[in-house]
């Protein structure tokens, strides 16, 4: 039985190397699949792993429509078994929709991957979405860490360090810091909800306090 299955966790915690890795492994059985992505950082149709594998991939956009696009490829003689899709926190909730009619009416393995909670702990529309439809949610085991040593649980948005609150809630970016550039920071729920970051932490608290000897970068 085909299933909708949504792989979640923080950022920088593999979601996008295990996306690879499904599509390699299905592959290799000699199942057929698509690879779709929406505004991966590395850029256009094209999904990357931080691990420096990637692969081609059809771009999400807003108007993209899947069932539309697997039925015109059906009907023109292609054959697909799966789909991965990644970044699927930026789908919106009606392309869910649409995959999870591909699951059900096709028989098509939706294989999703994504973050489920904005810079502000906000479930993003398409992640929501996925929650209230998957036939299972996997939350990832590779755990991003916290600069506190704690698992990582949610996503900080920073600007030289600093956690910030406003802003749209799309704003492709990555984890290394940029002067004055939005960059990502994984943060334990205490920190989050106290905006204590790794740069704040090094400025506020004494190294006897911060752990691994205040040394982590
Ligand atoms: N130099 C490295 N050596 C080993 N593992 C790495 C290295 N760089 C990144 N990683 C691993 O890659 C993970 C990020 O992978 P990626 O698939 O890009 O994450 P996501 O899609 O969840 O943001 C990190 O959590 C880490 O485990
Ligand atoms: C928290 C948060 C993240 N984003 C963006 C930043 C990255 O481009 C992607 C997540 O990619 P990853 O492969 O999981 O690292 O999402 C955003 O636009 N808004 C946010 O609030």
């Amino acid at each position: 039985m085909a299933e909708l299955l949504y792989f979640t966790g923080t950022m920088d915690c593999g979601k996008s190397t295990l996306a690879l890795q499904m599509d390699h492994n299905h592959k290799a059985r000699g199942r057929l699949g698509r690879i779709f992505t929406s505004h991966d950082r590395a850029g256009d149709s094209v999904l990357s792993s931080r691990l420096g594998l990637s692969a081609e991939a059809v771009e999400v956009r807003g108007e993209f429509d899947f069932w539309d696009y697997v039925v015109g490829e059906l009907t023109h003689g292609g054959r697909i078994d799966y789909v991965v899709c990644d970044e699927a926190q930026f789908y919106s909730p009606l392309q869910i929709e649409q995959l999870a009619r591909l699951v059900d009416e096709l028989q098509i393995d939706v294989f999703c991957f994504g973050i489920l909670t904005d810079f502000r702990a906000t479930l993003f529309p398409g992640s929501a979405r996925l929650v209230e439809l998957a036939d299972r949610m996997e939350l990832l085991q590779v755990e991003a860490l916290c600069w506190c040593g704690e698992r990582a649980t949610h996503n900080a948005r920073t600007i030289g360090g600093e956690m910030v609150t406003e802003g749209e809630q799309l704003v492709v970016g990555d984890m290394e810091t940029r002067d004055h550039e939005p960059a990502y920071e994984v943060l334990c729920r205490r920190h989050h909800r106290r905006r204590l970051t790794q740069a704040r932490a090094r400025a506020t608290l004494s190294p006897e306090v911060l752990p691994f000897g205040g040394a982590a970068s």
